[in-house]
């Protein structure tokens, strides 16, 4: 039976299957390293006596933290950054880099960028590769045909020690999209429809392959933006079969391989597709022509609607959870059902984050913006590119003249008001035109609202001062088709920023082809496990007071807002769990506790959280979010499903997610929690019991990998360390098979090192030798 594009791309990445069980061990090309989810990987390894295994694989930058004012004036770090904790997590990642000696492009490069934007820009990702970071968007590289997913920090830990990761197999879905595009509909459109018809948990489990004529259609750029929210959708990761456009996009890049080896690479890649007879486990066909402009109106990407729509009314639905749930987006969102959308009036205007930030995304924008002003409700517009060189390209283009002129900010890169770490944020009860991938509550400011949307329509928006139909939009040079962008030859320029590079060096010649050589002939393991800092305690059977929690859709924004998310340790974070839920204010700004229920006796010394909703955890990769839980005393957590990432991150810190039918949750084990009843669940025996032993779940699924290791407390890294020998020897296999894919980052170290002089920065400092 033919294969599956993830299929492919996974199969040529495994270094080890466990014959025991479900688990693979494999291989990955491309760590990419942001400040927030990184100190405490490498306090980790450090604590360990270990090392960063591949640094030419790795690459590091700043951006979540960092202020996006001019750095025309910047002298260093310590000045720059104001916010105390965000200058220590920024801080630390310059001396991780330094100690570890990683790639690292930091505030006074051009180069530096959001992860995900930084990466395809400088060709670090390649097709066919397999990229991991400590972030949930990392989805975005699947545009290139990678297998590329957002890990938590434990992860990051094991790809630095290891450069593998352990993995189960996901399950294969396919978005077939049909048809073509109505003109002025782009890919965030149908990223957002996508996401309105399947859900937030609707790829839970799954690696999405995104595919038909309106997929083939798209520019690279923004295909990226659809493998972006990927993971808003809840799948594992996104994928697009890697084509000439792709190929086009990637040629000439300072990372991406040269002369013989790219045409080598160009063959491999070619194979990267679904094969005709290839089995989907599940299949979604989208029509294209279908798709309208498309905005949020409530608190989750799935509240989608089109632009002509109006707010959902709550006395319309049926399932209590489901209305509970949309009067509460209401609420917060401040909106009266039947309004339509296009009469909601804004406060700011945001065009960027790792979604629409790129040099497309700009001109769409721009296009919108020409010759207009933004309207006077609007009190703040704000253009914030993805890297210092789209920036850069915009300038070469006038685009920035164009957005200044309208009224708009112009920044420095960063990720800035997508998630507010940074001091960009809006105000309490503010409404957000937003080009960003999440609406979550809280998300860009406590209290602020944020109606997710394609950056034409954010500008549009920014012109009306209220929501807008593109379609509608009155272009001052009249030209509706300059909404969908085609990457086009004046792309160029960007693509050229290779700063002059001496020829890099290529890996040795594939002269020996290592195809067909199995990597399964290794010894045996013989040492025993040895621990690291990242040992867990072992988890058997516990019994518990539950706390009851009816709610779907929990996010990790709200499990542990973006504030707490500053720390570089793991611990002390209880105090900001559910913070927004369990606190708010007084006159003088001190926390007040609310009656939510972990705040409130005796759930207050809850070690079991009984969820009714589905998809608890999605979103962001944080592992603050298990730690802060863990902190607060939860051991398990019993829901009808979790976020990918989430659940992945509970196993790495000794919690027990389990997965539990909705009806039993709902009727027999969320009636204990709100009594105030104790839950007793059996990891061995694979069951849940009240206090008395009546057992109501007689057996609960779990991967017997995640089983052993929990209950034995065991350290993944030591595990896979004892897997050495296969881990070397997939290496020698990869460096012929694949040599396409050496090099990495090591070839922008040597630029960084030789060739930064001739590079035109726009900041008046050099990069800090080290
Ligand atoms: C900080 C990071 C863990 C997080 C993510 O994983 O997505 C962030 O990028 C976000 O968008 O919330
Ligand atoms: S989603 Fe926002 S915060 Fe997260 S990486 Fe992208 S731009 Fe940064």
């Amino acid at each position: 039976m033919g294969k599956t594009l993830y299929d492919k791309v996974f199969d040529a990445h495994v270094v080890h299957k466990d014959p025991k069980n479900d688990s693979y061990l494999i291989y990955i090309d491309r760590h990419i390293i942001h400040e927030v989810t990184s100190p405490q990987a490498f306090e980790g390894l450090v604590n360990a006596g270990r090392k960063v295994r591949r640094p030419d694989c790795t690459l590091a930058t700043v951006d979540h933290n960092i202020p996006t004012d001019s750095r025309k004036e910047f002298q260093s770090t310590q000045t720059f950054i104001k916010e105390e904790n965000s200058k220590i997590q920024v801080v630390t990642l310059e001396q991780n880099v330094k100690a570890h000696k990683v790639p690292f492009l930091g505030m006074t490069e051009a180069r530096q960028g959001i992860v995900h934007v930084i990466g395809p820009e400088q060709g670090f990702t390649l097709p066919g590769t397999t990229v991991v970071c400590g972030d949930s968007h990392t989805s975005t590289h699947g545009a290139f045909g990678c297998l590329a997913f957002g890990i938590g920090t434990s992860e990051v830990e094991h790809v630095l020690a290891t450069q593998t990761i352990i993995q189960a197999k996901s399950k294969n879905m396919r978005i077939m999209v049909n048809g073509k595009l109505q003109p002025g509909i782009t890919s965030k459109d149908l990223i957002l429809h996508i996401i309105g018809v399947i859900g937030t948990a609707g790829g839970t489990g799954c690696v999405m392959e995104f595919a038909g004529e309106a997929i083939r259609d798209l520019s690279v750029e923004a295909r990226m933006s659809i493998c972006n929210m990927s993971i808003e959708a809840g799948a594992r990761a996104g994928m697009i079969a890697p084509d000439e456009k792709c190929f086009e996009y990637l040629k000439g890049r300072p990372l991406a391989p040269k002369g013989e080896e790219w045409k080598k690479g160009v063959a491999f890649w070619k194979t990267l597709y679904s094969d005709d007879d290839a089995k989907f486990d599940e299949e979604i066909i989208i029509n294209a022509p279908d798709i309208v402009p498309t905005v949020t109106w409530g608190t989750s990407p799935q509240d989608a609607l089109p632009i002509t729509a109006s707010v959902p009314d709550p006395s319309k639905i049926e399932d209590p959870i489901k209305k509970s749930g949309m009067e509460r987006a209401l609420e917060y969102m401040g909106l009266v059902a039947n309004t339509p959308l296009q009469d909601l009036k804004l406060d700011k205007i945001f065009i960027g984050s790792c979604t629409n930030s790129r040099i497309e995304d700009l001109r769409a924008a721009a296009a919108v913006l020409k010759g207009h002003k933004i309207a006077d409700n609007i009190v703040r517009a704000m253009v914030v590119p993805g890297s210092g060189l789209v920036k850069r390209q915009a300038e070469r283009e006038g685009l920035d003249q164009i957005f200044i002129a309208s009224g708009f900010e112009w920044r420095e890169a960063g990720c800035s008001m997508c998630l507010g770490m940074n001091p960009d944020i809006l105000s309490p009860n503010e409404r957000c035109a937003s080009t960003s991938n999440r609406n979550f509550e809280g998300r860009q400011g406590p209290k602020g609202r944020t109606h997710l949307m394609s950056p034409a329509m954010a500008a549009a928006a920014a012109i009306t001062g209220h929501l807008t139909d593109i379609r509608s939009f009155e272009y001052k040079d009249g030209d509706i088709a300059k909404v969908s962008v085609e990457t086009k030859s004046e792309d160029k320029p960007l693509q050229n920023e290779v700063y002059d590079h001496n020829e890099p060096t290529q890996p040795r010649d594939a002269s020996v082809s290592l195809a067909d050589d199995e990597v399964n002939d290794i010894p045996k393991r013989t040492s025993d496990v040895t621990t690291s800092s990242a040992a867990v305690q072992p988890f058997t059977a516990l019994t518990g007071l539950a706390a009851p929690l009816d709610k779907a859709n929990v996010d990790t924004d709200a499990i542990i807002p973006k504030q707490f998310l500053k720390t570089i340790k793991r611990t002390g974070l209880k105090s900001g769990l559910f913070y927004e839920w369990r606190f708010t204010q007084d006159s003088k700004g001190k926390d007040v506790s609310t009656d939510f229920v972990l705040n409130v006796a005796p759930w207050d010394r809850s070690e079991v959280l009984v969820v009714t909703g589905d998809n608890f955890g999605c979103g962001s990769s944080r592992e603050h979010a298990p730690w802060a839980l863990k902190d607060f005393g939860i051991k398990s957590i019993i829901a009808p499903s979790f976020g990918d990432i989430f659940y992945n991150n509970c196993f790495k810190n000794g919690i027990l997610p389990i997965r539990v039918d909705q009806k039993v949750i709902t009727d027999h084990i969320f009636p204990i929690a709100k009594d105030g009843g104790k839950i007793t669940v059996d990891l061995p025996a694979q069951t849940i019991a009240d206090e008395y032993g009546n057992v109501i779940v007689e057996h609960f699924e779990i991967e017997s990998f995640r089983k052993h290791c929990l209950v034995n407390g065991l350290d993944d890294i030591g595990l896979t360390l004892q897997l050495e020998d296969y881990i070397t020897k997939y290496e020698a296999v990869r460096k012929d098979k694949y040599s396409f894919w050496e090099g990495g980052s090591a070839l922008l170290n040597k630029n960084l090192f030789d060739i930064r002089s001739p590079l035109d920065t726009t900041f008046h400092v050099v990069h800090t030798e080290w």
